[in-house]
């Protein structure tokens, strides 16, 4: 059922609404929680729970359950889709060929990927992923996260300022938290260089937006691949007239395979819940 008027949908259903499905988009924050008195289950569309108010779904007993693994393929390969994009200036070429440039004379030089050092904020399935495709590229892999991974063998670097003085590429693949807000900050990006160039296919607000902005208008960062944004669909359009930057509106799982795939699951994690079997997937 649809309903363009939250409210009264929620007055209407608010004592039968058993489940929500949310999404990256859409979350369950505490009040909605706190107004579904028969809620049971919040199933969602998406690996990142960073919407839904996993603090109080455990207070309340609500299990959470989300889509990993049947995207990490998607979001990686779309993750050195960007990079190549943004380093071989795929779609500026694209605009050169459509609007007859090239009749004028060859497009510039761009900047080579291969052998080039990544380094990944967040080794999990998806970081993993993209290191594991960066490495076919021979490109030393290099990371970050809050503790050192013993079994892996890419270099470990304590702090994100100094993976960044130590990267090219620096791709942002954690989970959204408190503490990975604005993860990259200026100092970072500083840190990152005018050589260097930021791949942020987790959250928006991994980056701090206004930051980014200023470091791309002023040349301290040589480039970013965005996927997602602060305030999305809200992208600073000061970002638009920008030939080092390429922006997608957060499409890292959207293929048919793979929304396919996500749906299964989340449907999979319903009736699993509601026959009083074992969730499938459970984040809390
Ligand atoms: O952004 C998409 C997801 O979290 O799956």
């Amino acid at each position: 059922m649809e309903s363009i008027n939250r409210t009264q949908f929620l007055k209407d259903h608010a004592n039968s609404i058993r489940a929500i499905v949310g999404s990256f988009s859409h979350g369950a924050d505490a009040a909605l929680i706190e107004a579904l008195p028969k809620l049971e289950i919040i199933s969602c569309f998406g690996v990142g729970v960073d919407k839904i108010d996993l603090g109080k779904c455990k207070e309340n007993g609500i299990p959470v359950t989300n889509t990993p693994d049947v995207l990490t393929d998607d979001v990686a390969d779309l993750t050195i889709g960007l990079i190549l994009a943004l380093l071989r200036r795929i779609c500026e070429c694209d605009r050169y060929v459509r609007s007859g440039n090239w009749k004028n004379g060859d497009y510039k030089l761009t900047t080579k990927f291969s052998g080039k050092t990544v380094g990944i904020i967040g080794l999990g399935r998806i970081g993993t992923a993209v290191a594991k495709r960066a490495e076919a590229f021979n490109c030393p892999i290099s990371y970050y996260s809050r503790t050192e991974k013993r079994l892996s063998k890419y270099k470990y670097y304590p702090s994100v300022v100094e993976l960044a003085s130590n990267s090219h590429v620096l791709v942002v693949a954690c989970p959204l938290t408190p503490e990975t807000r604005h993860i990259v900050n200026r100092k970072v990006l500083n840190a990152l260089g005018p050589k260097g160039v930021v791949i942020n296919i987790g959250r928006g607000p991994h980056v701090d937006e206004s930051e980014l902005v200023s470091a791309l208008l002023e040349g301290r960062i040589g480039g970013a691949g965005l996927d997602v944004f602060e305030d999305e669909p809200n992208v600073p359009e000061e970002l638009f007239g920008l030939e080092n930057v390429v922006l997608l509106p957060h499409v890292g799982s959207a293929t048919v395979e793979t929304r396919t795939g996500m749906a299964d699951l989340v449907l999979a994690n319903l009736e699993a819940h509601f026959q009083g079997k074992s969730l499938l997937t459970p984040v809390v």
